[in-house]
């Protein structure tokens, strides 16, 4: 694990756009294509902004969320919806790389067929994101996997349901752990004094909450601004 202390938010959005440059020129160069999965959240702040300024191939990208709110696309709690509206007009990604959740169905039905969406993608059962972008909540979830929350155990579905979810909306759908400790590189970007004593518990404290299990087979970088890494 590579622990990459920032300035502020802004040394973090271009630190992040840097690490995305290299990993998904690196991914396209050895494999010609990118699968990359994004998070909600504050993340979506990050990427809308970072994203622009990189060089990269954007036809080779494909993208998937690491979770999703089964929500409307134009609600403002759909992840896909904020990027489609604030990401895709400021790059050459079309809609049509991203992977999105099947609309007017449950929970349950949507992580059925998300799941089989990236099968298609990936042409086999083994999902081997490039990248996965993540965010932490204040309590030390990330994706819609919470503390305490039975997903945390689980280890058959790849992409699971959740209609309990602490924080709202209640319905999601949720990369687990077989997935996201699959991936070649994940990189959690988390600015904010809000952070800090989650940071500290976490980065110090090796607490086991749900953003330390994250344990990818590839690399895993923590870039945090000064204000998160306060405790640190
Ligand atoms: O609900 C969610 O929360 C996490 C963390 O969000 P943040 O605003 O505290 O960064 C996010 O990573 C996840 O994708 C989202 O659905």
């Amino acid at each position: 694990m590579t622990t990459i202390k920032v300035g502020n938010e802004e040394e973090l959005i271009k630190k992040l756009a840097s690490y995305i440059e290299k990993i998904s020129n690196d991914a396209i160069l050895n494999r010609e294509k990118f699968f990359v999965g994004l998070s909600g959240g504050s993340v979506v702040k990050y990427l809308c902004e970072g994203l622009p300024l990189i060089n990269t191939d954007w036809s080779k990208w494909s993208i998937a969320f690491c979770d999703e709110r089964v929500v409307p696309e134009d609600s403002d709690d759909s992840t896909f919806g904020t990027y489609s509206r604030q990401l895709i007009p400021k790059t050459q990604l079309t809609k049509e790389q991203f992977i999105v959740i099947k609309q007017g169905v449950s929970a349950e039905e949507a992580a059925k067929d998300y799941t089989q969406k990236l099968k298609e993608l990936f042409k086999s059962d083994n999902f081997k994101f490039d990248l996965l972008l993540l965010g932490m909540g204040p309590d030390g979830h990330t994706c819609s996997l919470f503390p305490g929350h039975p997903l945390l155990n689980e280890t058959t579905l790849k992409i699971a349901p959740i209609t309990d979810s602490p924080k709202p909306p209640s319905s999601r759908i949720t990369m687990t752990y077989p997935v996201i400790n699959n991936a070649r590189n994940c990189i959690f970007a988390i600015s904010g004094s809000g952070k800090a004593d989650m940071i500290k518990r976490i980065l110090k404290e090796k607490e086991d909450l749900p953003a330390t299990r994250v344990k990818p087979e590839g690399s895993l970088y923590w870039i945090v601004d000064n204000a998160a890494a306060i405790h640190l």
